[in-house]
């Protein structure tokens, strides 16, 4: 459905050139929902913009729902939905009004345009809102209807430029249950960008990591965090003159990678955490040594993009 190969983009700025997105490479089937993961300027929405047909690649193709980007992009925009991080409705129409002007502009015949409009008010529970001004939404409800716009043509792909950013985490969660329900009853092709890492780790199938212009890690979050970061298992000894030899035993696991002793305290990171903490147990049992407490810790994103850059995401974006 998507697909770009050595895909660039670069602005001519006072200070010189930036080299916003260098060499993009990538996939995204159909019904497949991905985020776009990276600090602030790693060319996220560089790229959206390029795929969207917003902003012509330096270098390098890209192909949506079967179209050039370059040579056609009427034909892409015929097949995709773009909601931009900027609110798409003019804050003094209707929002109902402001749905059918788009389905409109989408040359939509006027009966189709009111169909599909309260098709949308009704998905994306804006109907007793249908006649307020757009002004007048909370921030929840303008994203809803900004994606209402995107969807006014029912698009097979939806573009998603920071969907939920600046709102409290129940218009978050009450968007993503739209989202969701939405994809599930269409079977639509989701891309996104996104700051929150909880949102790409639990809403996308497969997670996308850019950073300076460049992607470097493209897989499911389960393998990301897995193959990337690892479990880290914790366990405290009893004794602390035992704790060099619990932490010997430690090394010695299966898939062990790093392994440190503070104290009484040692923890190891390794692939799977839940399945070889038994056999640590039994190790230590075995060896006279008696653990006080043992647990798991699983990865997060921001684990996976520490791994990879040495930096964190949440201080990256700041
Ligand atoms: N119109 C422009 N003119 C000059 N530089 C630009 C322009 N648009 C983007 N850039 C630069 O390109 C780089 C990538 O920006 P982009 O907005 O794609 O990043 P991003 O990953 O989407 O960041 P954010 O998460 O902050 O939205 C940045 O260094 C940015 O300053």
């Amino acid at each position: 459905m998507i697909h770009a190969r050595d895909l660039t983009r670069t602005f001519k700025t006072k200070g010189g050139t930036v080299e916003a997105v260098r060499g993009l490479n990538l996939d995204v089937a159909e019904g497949e929902m991905v985020a776009f993961l990276g600090p602030n300027g790693a060319g996220k929405s560089t790229s959206l913009r390029m795929l969207t047909t917003l902003l012509p690649p330096s270098s390098g193709s890209a192909r949506v729902g079967g179209f050039d980007v370059v040579s056609d992009p009427a034909g892409v925009r015929r097949r995709i939905g773009y909601v931009g991080q900027g609110t798409g409705s003019g804050p003094y129409h209707r929002v109902r009004d402001e749905l059918v002007t788009q389905g409109r502009a989408q040359k939509m015949s006027p009966s189709d345009a009111r169909k599909r409009a309260d098709e949308l008010l009704g998905m994306l529970e804006l109907e007793g809102l249908a006649d307020r001004d757009c002004a007048s939404l909370s921030g929840g409800q303008k994203r809803r209807l900004d994606v209402a716009l995107g969807l006014m043509h029912t698009p097979p792909i939806l573009f998603l430029d920071e969907p939920s950013t600046g709102l409290d985490p129940h218009s978050r969660a009450n968007l993503w249950d739209h989202i969701t329900r939405i994809r599930k009853a269409s079977g639509m092709t989701i891309f996104l960008t996104t700051h929150y890492l909880d949102e790409a780790d639990t809403m996308a199938e497969r997670v996308m990591v850019m950073d300076n212009g460049m992607m470097i890690a493209d897989d499911t979050p389960a393998r990301l965090k897995a193959d990337l970061a690892g479990d880290t298992i914790h366990v405290s000894v009893l004794c602390a003159d035992q704790a060099a030899s619990a932490a010997e035993l430690a090394r010695n696991l299966p898939d062990a990678r790093e392994t440190l002793l503070d104290g009484r305290d040692i923890s190891v990171t390794l692939r799977d955490g839940e399945a070889v903490l038994p056999e640590f147990v039994r190790r230590l049992h075995q060896a006279g040594i008696e653990a006080i407490s043992a647990r798991v810790v699983r990865p997060t994103l921001d684990d996976v993009f520490l791994g990879l850059t040495g930096r964190s995401l949440r201080e990256a974006a700041g």
